[in-house]
């Protein structure tokens, strides 16, 4: 299990992170969807103990991140967005320096490194340089590096970062099978990314966690509709006084059907303001048939996720404050490659104010 209390990140007076609190139960697959620049990766790297955090605490399995680093890091794999890796190394020579620097006993290295050359499809590769890998399987080498030993917890940062749509599923399907055994946490900013594979989706707008649910509850926050397309034979102001006798939480469209006597009117719900208990389908049905006033016709469209997650931060988007926002629905996220290079993946002290890590 993971806790995470009150975390604070403050960038010389920008806050990446502000007062995050959360529990991550183990053996389930969770997203941390939300925006550029919305504060994933800060907090990924404070939860895997990469950089230290302005406030508050981090504690995997009980080991607190900062007082016993060894022993949570023990519990943790991680994949940063740019996945450390030495391209003078081949394939296997890096795994097996994977291994060591996790501690795996040497006698249990071979097997160790094998699993994941298995589990990461990079069997055909294992003995081609890393300079010389496709993005795609550097980004295997990556995972396979993160996962290796098969520690309890796996923490993903945009793990399909430039990867093609095939390259895509197959990284999903691998993150899938770990999830049968392992808790897995992934970061994206791609909504079909998470509903796709996650069992849990916590959704991060400038620091802050602004929902954390199931897909499917987060779907059914606005169910019966986000939207209902009524046909009701009635004027206009007796559609309006039965609507407000009931205190809708909606924007209420009135207007002619083309049909004598009979209007058409368009509600569109507020999100979170609808009563999860109530289907609003049936107060609206006896408001109108208690005044007599028949409806013909009920159309509810129902939200879909990507309605609801784009709901969320439609503040944040309005306000302008980060204007680097882009959501992407579907489809493949843009590349973010960089050479990564000699950069040391040894497991690096929390120093108080590191800040190393580029946007
Ligand atoms: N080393 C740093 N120094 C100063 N500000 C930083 C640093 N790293 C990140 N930030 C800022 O903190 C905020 C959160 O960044 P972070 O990388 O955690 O977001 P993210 O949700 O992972 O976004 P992305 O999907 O673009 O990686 C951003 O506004 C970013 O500019």
């Amino acid at each position: 299990m993971i806790e995470v209390r009150n975390l604070v990140k403050d960038y010389g007076g920008h806050l990446a992170v502000d007062h995050l609190s959360f529990t991550i139960s183990d053996g389930q697959i969770y997203g941390f969807l939300g925006p550029n620049g919305a504060g994933k990766s800060t907090t990924m790297n404070i939860m895997t103990g990469y950089i230290g955090a302005t406030e508050g605490d981090v504690l995997i399995n009980g080991h607190n991140i900062l007082e016993e680093p060894e022993e949570a890091k023990k519990c943790i794999g991680y994949l940063p967005e740019l996945p450390p890796l030495y391209v003078d190394m081949t394939v296997m020579e890096q795994l097996n320096f994977a291994a060591e620097l996790k501690k795996i006993p040497k006698k249990e290295r071979e097997q160790a490194v094998q699993e994941v050359l298995e589990l990461a499809k990079l069997i055909e590769v294992k003995g081609r340089l890393i300079r010389n890998l496709s993005k795609g399987y550097r980004q295997r080498v990556g995972l396979a590096q993160a996962v290796i030993g098969f520690p309890p917890v796996i923490v993903l940062d945009e793990p399909t970062v430039g990867l093609d749509p095939k390259q895509i599923i197959e990284i999903r399907d691998t993150i899938k099978e770990l999830g049968k055994k392992h808790t897995v946490i992934l970061s994206s900013h791609i909504l079909s990314e998470v509903s796709a594979v996650c069992d849990h989706i916590m959704i991060i707008d400038r620091g802050k966690l602004i929902a954390s649910d199931t897909p499917e509850n987060l779907e059914r926050q606005m169910e019966g509709a986000s939207g209902m397309e009524l046909s009701i034979k009635a004027s206009e102001e007796e559609i309006m006084t039965t609507l407000e006798a009931i205190s809708l939480a909606a924007d209420i469209v009135v207007s002619e059907s083309g049909e004598e006597g009979i209007k058409h009117v368009s509600l569109n719900f507020r999100s979170g303001e609808l009563d999860p208990e109530e289907d609003v389908r049936e107060t609206i049905f006896f408001a109108f048939a208690d005044q007599r006033l028949p409806i013909l016709s009920m159309q509810s469209q129902k939200a879909s996720l990507e309605e609801v997650f784009l709901e969320l931060i439609k503040e944040a988007e309005s306000d302008g404050v980060d204007d680097s926002y882009e959501l992407k629905a579907d489809g493949e996220a843009e590349i973010s490659t960089a050479e990564t290079g000699n950069e040391d993946i040894s497991d690096r002290g929390v120093e108080e104010g590191e800040e190393e890590q580029s946007e």
